[in-house]
């Protein structure tokens, strides 16, 4: 498919308004999308890679002005091509009003020519960008951003534009797909998303979807190699959960980092819960993992930090998983280790649907103990008391309170469900998105310094505050340096920022305001971390925030 075509596809998509019609005009669109379907529907996402996949554009906004301001001639720079995005608030209409093209190509590009794009070259010369890297390997990206912008027309560019920064903005959300995806091939949505929870490939999905029908799609399986969503748990009460299971599953909550442990068979990789390879920044848990299984796996656990007196905090864990990213560079020293406490796959076998006292029993035969991993400990009870008692002794010894699990549950990957309950002691604390900031004064005036702080509402944001407290000038300096590459307008000393940090902040009390678009505000808000862990996907939705705000 030309990508004039799938621009022309999309411009129709992001002016309907309606969820219904825009999943109609996606659905055509999936039909026409031929031997590119795969690919238009990551585009439609803005991405170039499957979610599985750890590897990101990363194509700082910088770079992209700098694109845009080459292809667009000598009259434009990178500075000219940012205050436009500043004002008008979206890089794709900026790129759109830019002349683009007929610039002197390189030939190394064959460039120069306006020769058309098409949907693959597209995909294919960002995959090629992702992959530089080495000596000279800025040059080569910047060389191939001009090339592609060089060669869009102004609806083109519009896309390629938030394409190239992943963030499309055409109202298609996962749901979207998932939905269009049903209607286009004649499938029912039950199929497709069971076919992505255990691949996480959107594209993959809508070709089995189309080529093979539904049986190919209950056939999906889960591979090494290929990280699924984690399964999640809801806060919940021991009476309720033995009342409704008969008895319950009592696992130690440990205060780490999430992570999925693949063995093929040679080598371990690790998952951290927004799939994210972090295997690099752990290499005793690798180690550890490859020691203690003979078979390939994939198991489930959490990455805890300890020191002689017990676990550590787990932002401590969380800095491990920064080393990779370059953003502390100081080495830390910091002992971890990995608390297995379900299995996925053994041996060719999806243990998905079974069991999860048969996950457990599994579990404890495939994994050898050894000096950084072990498995989570279970015992099944039906008395209250001694689920009290397990709750006591988990919290003295250093751990963060207990799960709670239905011992017939299936594992279900990426949902929030009843069958994981979680209790912990501690006030709870909110993960919200940074949508906004505001630069410092005085000696703080290169520093940002207050962050609105937003809760998510269906695809889009809603603002619940402000933090400013419990910041030191050293985090100050680090959050300056993730988040100034994301601001997307200026206004004074006020920044607009595209959401993609995570922070944990407590609060005294959620009160009722018309001060923020969430109807709350956060009394006292105070920073506990980044949660390097979440995407803004991840973040807490509005009616967490109502529900805590009613249970207060
Ligand atoms: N035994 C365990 N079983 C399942 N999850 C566990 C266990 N021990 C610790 N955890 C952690 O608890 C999390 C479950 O809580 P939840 O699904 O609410 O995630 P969360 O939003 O990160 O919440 P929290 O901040 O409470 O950890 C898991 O993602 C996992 O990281």
């Amino acid at each position: 498919m030309e990508f004039a075509e799938f621009a022309d596809h999309v411009a129709a998509i992001e002016s309907l308004d309606g969820d219904i019609e825009r999943c109609e005009r996606v659905a055509d669109l999936l039909d026409v999308a031929s031997g590119d379907l795969g690919t238009v529907v990551r585009l439609l996402l803005g991405r170039v890679f499957p979610a599985h996949q750890s590897t990101t554009l990363d194509i700082g906004p910088r770079r992209c002005y700098e694109a845009l301001a080459r292809a667009a001639g000598h009259n434009v720079d990178g500075d000219d091509v940012e205050a436009r995005v500043a004002s008008e608030g979206d890089v794709g209409r900026v790129a759109e009003q830019l002349d683009l093209g007929g610039q002197q190509g390189l030939g190394a590009f064959g460039a120069g020519d306006r020769e058309a794009l098409s949907v693959a070259t597209v995909a294919d010369r960002l995959e090629t960008l992702a992959k530089t890297e080495g000596e000279g390997s800025e040059q080569t990206k910047g060389d191939i951003l001009f090339d592609l912008f060089n060669r869009t027309d102004p609806l083109e560019a519009r896309y390629l534009a938030r394409l190239v920064l992943e963030e499309m903005r055409i109202g298609v959300g996962e749901g979207t797909i998932r939905d269009a995806t049903a209607s286009a091939f004649d499938v029912p949505v039950e199929a497709i998303e069971s076919a992505l929870q255990v691949s996480n490939d959107y594209g993959l999905v809508a070709e089995t979807a189309r080529d093979d029908g539904v049986d190919a799609l209950t056939e999906v399986s889960l591979a090494v190699g290929r990280p699924v969503q984690a399964m999640l748990a809801q806060t919940g009460a021991v009476g309720d959960a033995i009342e409704s299971w008969g008895e319950v599953v009592v696992e130690r909550k440990y205060d780490g980092a999430r992570v999925q442990a693949h063995y093929d068979g040679d080598s371990v990789r690790l998952y951290s819960r927004n799939m994210e390879d972090v295997t690099a920044p752990l290499p005793e848990v690798v180690a550890g993992v490859e020691a203690s299984l003979d078979v390939p796996a994939i198991l489930d656990g959490e990455v805890v930090a300890v020191d002689d007196g017990g676990p550590l905090p787990f932002q401590e864990v969380l800095r491990r998983f920064r080393r990779k990213h370059d953003i502390a560079r100081a080495r830390e020293n910091v002992e971890v280790r990995f608390h297995a406490f379900d299995c996925l796959h053994a041996d060719g076998t999806d243990l998905l649907s079974q069991s999860l006292v048969d996950r457990h029993g599994r579990l404890t035969e495939l994994v050898d103990a050894g000096d950084h991993v072990d498995t989570a400990d279970p015992v099944v009870s039906d008395d209250p008391d001694e689920v009290a008692e397990l709750e006591a002794e988990a919290l003295e010894a250093g751990h963060e309170g207990i799960m709670l699990k239905n011992p017939e549950s299936a594992y279900t990957p990426g949902k929030r469900g009843q069958n994981w309950l979680k209790r912990k002691p501690d006030v709870e604390t909110l993960d919200c998105v940074v949508t906004g900031a505001e630069w410092g004064e005085g000696r703080r005036a290169s520093l940002l310094g207050s962050f609105e702080l937003s809760v998510r509402d269906g695809d889009g944001y809603a603002t619940v505050g402000k933090v400013a407290t419990g910041i030191t000038d050293e985090e100050l300096d680090r959050l300056t340096a993730l988040l100034e590459e994301k601001i997307r307008a200026e206004d004074g000393a006020e920044v607009t920022i595209e959401p993609g940090v995570v922070f944990e902040v407590g609060y005294e009390e959620i009160q009722e305001s018309t001060t923020y678009s969430s109807g709350y505000a956060l009394r006292f808000p105070r920073f506990l971390g980044v949660r390097e862990d979440k995407d803004p996907g991840d973040a807490d939705p509005l009616d967490r925030l109502e529900s805590l705000a009613d249970t207060q």
